[in-house]
């Protein structure tokens, strides 16, 4: 049977409506395809705590979590991933690719330009529809 992988990730917006787009790397699962920065949930932490953790891991930066934008399960090839997208404000510092290859921002329109995880498509088409 597959294992069950929680995972969050964040959706960052900044004053211009862009929103932080972030390349795996080449030595990461899933490589050089785009994401949303976050991580695995460790146990007995909720999602909220998480995904303020592994933002400061993994773009050096401090956030707030403002509430669940987007919720899915997707079956990979080895596993399957229960990915929550969390809309965040950052409230201190700026992102830098600690972890990443590469970070940057669009608008939500040119979203579709990047190759994503395939587990992240449903929460890029809600904010391709200006959800
Ligand atoms: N962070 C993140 N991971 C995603 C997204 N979409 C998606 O399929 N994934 C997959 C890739 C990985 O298999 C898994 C998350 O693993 P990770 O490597 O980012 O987690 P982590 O930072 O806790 O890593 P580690 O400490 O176990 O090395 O979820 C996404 O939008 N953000």
């Amino acid at each position: 049977m597959k294992k069950t992988v929680k995972v969050v990730a964040s959706m960052i917006e900044n004053e211009h409506n862009e929103i932080l787009c972030a390349l795996r790397s080449p030595n990461m699962l899933i490589p050089n395809m785009w994401e949303f920065p976050g991580g695995k949930v460790e146990k007995d932490e909720d999602i909220y705590t998480a995904i303020v953790r592994e933002i400061e891991e993994e773009l050096r930066c401090k956030v707030e979590a403002k509430g669940l934008f987007h919720e899915h399960t997707h079956e990979y090839g080895t596993f399957i991933i229960n990915l929550s997208v969390i809309t965040c404000n950052i409230i201190e510092g700026i992102p830098v690719a600690a972890e990443h290859a590469k970070l940057i921002w669009l608008k939500r329109e040119s979203l579709c330009s990047l190759k994503w995880a395939p587990a992240d498509i449903p929460a890029v088409k809600k904010l391709m529809n200006g959800q």
